[in-house]
């Protein structure tokens, strides 16, 4: 039997899966690490801790398998998108990660703005300036902290650090290259223009190549520590969303996916770069050769959920914390959440607003709290839902992928608010299944990740909106809507008072 490993480097923590010819998941192994957050809207993390912490997760997949470690054929990986990892000319690292959820740019995406224009920026990214993007962090440590800038020789996204440290080799994907800004998403090539014109040198861009690429194999050092074999292969992996749609089957036209991680995302399939969304969903390239995928993106989903529990309900499980959300009414009794923890992106590009609770009444509990989280983090999702479907696209059905897809009432409100069937896999590891797929593809296993989607993933779970629900949720849904412009001037007015 041949088995492959899917790494997914998320926020909150690495996850490494063993996974069957058949697509069965046999093997699993998580660590987290630490968030480093100085002040308000700044996100970093280190990213030795992220090497740390592959390093025993693969330790103990492979110490708890059965077989023969020649049987590991490949592994590929999944990873968090836009995370600057600053590097010298000895590839070591100058400062700590700037992660997506990181909003300390406002200044610099307004200079990317001015320079490049919103109309050529479009033409060669297929996005806008978003404070989340690697470029805006990289003019950001050029202007405030030039010494380190100084000695940067090239910058790597977060899974790409950890494959080199593992095999010693550096490149970046195209799916994750997309995400920094500097790409010219159709021409698949670092855009020189765009560096020009924002006085950068090219020469700190790494080498491209394909999610499916072979890059290697893993170091001595590294097979002596993992178990792992020296001919394991690697494979380049992706963005952590497109592994997600490779790990939900969105691999045609016409299927969505919504993967609730620590962010939360709408991802839709495009067979081409020729649609214009004018900058209000993000457009960038698939894992799946020539492919591409437009996605909403909310910045705080999962991380609404895991601060409730952290400020209100510390050490309690997830399951524990939902168990009564099935017995308060859609709508928590009056209660509205907006999840802008740390700014929002879609469909407010606004890195000032943070969130609200609206109507707390002396009768709510902790249970309700945790409904209006839930019901906030699914009408931000369904914001990016409404842009598709008002720009022509059918969103009937529904995959449900990551940390939100593990509970039953969350995938019946988001069939409810969606207003489509939404669907969960047998394994709700989207984005790690997905590196797993790239890696069994790359293995040869299959002529395609249409073909590998086939074989590997089985639904397990079907939710259909209720139409009373449904009722409910649209009126509902325009309140939440009202929230954000009402709270907008406020939280511009309060930034001042924050740390
Ligand atoms: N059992 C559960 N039920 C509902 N939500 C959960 C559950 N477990 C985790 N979550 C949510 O999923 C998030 C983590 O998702 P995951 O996909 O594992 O994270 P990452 O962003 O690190 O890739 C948590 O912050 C939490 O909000
Ligand atoms: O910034 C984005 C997408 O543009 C995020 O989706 C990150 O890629 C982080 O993902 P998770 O840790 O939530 O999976």
């Amino acid at each position: 039997m041949g088995y492959v490993i899917g790494i997914d480097l998320g926020t909150s923590a690495v996850k490494a899966l063993l996974v069957d010819r058949t697509g069965e998941v046999v093997g699993e192994a998580t660590r987290a690490y630490p968030l480093i957050q100085e002040k308000s809207g700044y996100s970093e993390q280190n990213p030795e801790d992220w090497v740390r912490a592959t390093i025993v997760a693969l330790s103990e997949l492979t110490e708890n398998f059965g077989g023969s470690r020649e049987e590991i054929e490949g592994l590929s990986f999944s990873g968090q998108m836009h995370g600057l990892v600053l590097l010298d000319g000895e590839m070591r690292v100058l400062r700590n990660a700037i992660l997506w959820n990181d909003t300390r740019t406002t200044a610099q995406c307004t200079e990317i703005e001015e320079r490049v224009g919103r109309e050529r920026l479009l033409g060669i990214t297929k996005n806008i300036a978003m404070e989340g993007f690697t470029l805006p962090k990289l003019l950001w440590v050029k202007d405030h902290e030039p010494a380190v800038f100084e000695q940067a020789r090239m910058f790597l996204l977060p899974k790409d650090y950890v494959r080199y440290r593992l095999t010693g080799s550096a490149e970046m994907d195209l799916s994750d290259a997309a995400g920094t800004l500097l790409l010219d998403v159709r021409k698949n090539e670092w855009s020189g223009e765009m560096c020009r014109l924002l006085g950068l040198d090219e020469s700190l861009c790494p080498p491209l190549v394909e999610s499916q690429d072979e890059t290697g194999r893993l170091l001595p050092e590294m097979t002596a520590i993992t178990g792992l074999s020296p001919n394991t292969r690697v494979f380049a992996g992706g963005a952590d969303n497109a592994c997600g749609a490779i790990g939900a089957g969105i691999l045609e036209e016409g299927k969505t996916l919504c993967s609730i991680g620590t962010s939360g995302v709408i991802l839709s399939y495009e067979e081409d770069a020729r649609k214009d969304f004018g900058g209000k969903v993000h457009y960038f390239n698939h894992g799946a050769p020539g492919s591409y995928y437009t996605m909403g993106v909310t910045l705080s989903a999962g991380h609404s959920l895991s601060w409730l529990r952290d400020t209100f309900a510390e050490g309690v499980y997830f399951e524990e914390l939902l168990r009564d959300v099935g017995s308060v009414p859609a709508g928590s009794d009056g209660l509205l959440y907006t999840p802008y923890l740390s700014g929002e992106r879609t469909p407010h590009v606004d890195a000032s607003i943070r969130g609200s609770f609206i109507g707390i009444d002396a009768s709510h509990r902790l249970r309700h709290f945790t409904r209006a989280v839930l019901e906030g983090i699914t009408f931000s999702l369904n914001e990016s839902i409404r842009l598709f479907r008002e720009n022509g696209k059918t969103v009937d059905t529904v995959v449900s992928v990551g940390g939100g897809a593990r509970n039953a009432p969350w995938l019946q409100m988001q069939a409810d608010v969606f207003d489509a069937t939404v669907v969960r896999l047998k394994s709700e590891q989207g984005p790690g299944m997905g590196a797993a797929m790239l890696a069994a593809a790359g293995c040869g296993w299959f002529d395609s990740l249409k073909e590998c989607a086939d074989v590997f993933l089985k639904p397990d779970m079907v939710y259909r909106p209720d139409p009373e629900t449904v009722g409910i949720y649209e009126e509902l849904f325009d309140i939440y809507r009202d929230v954000y412009p009402a709270t907008a001037p406020i939280s511009r007015r309060l930034a001042k008072f924050r740390k």
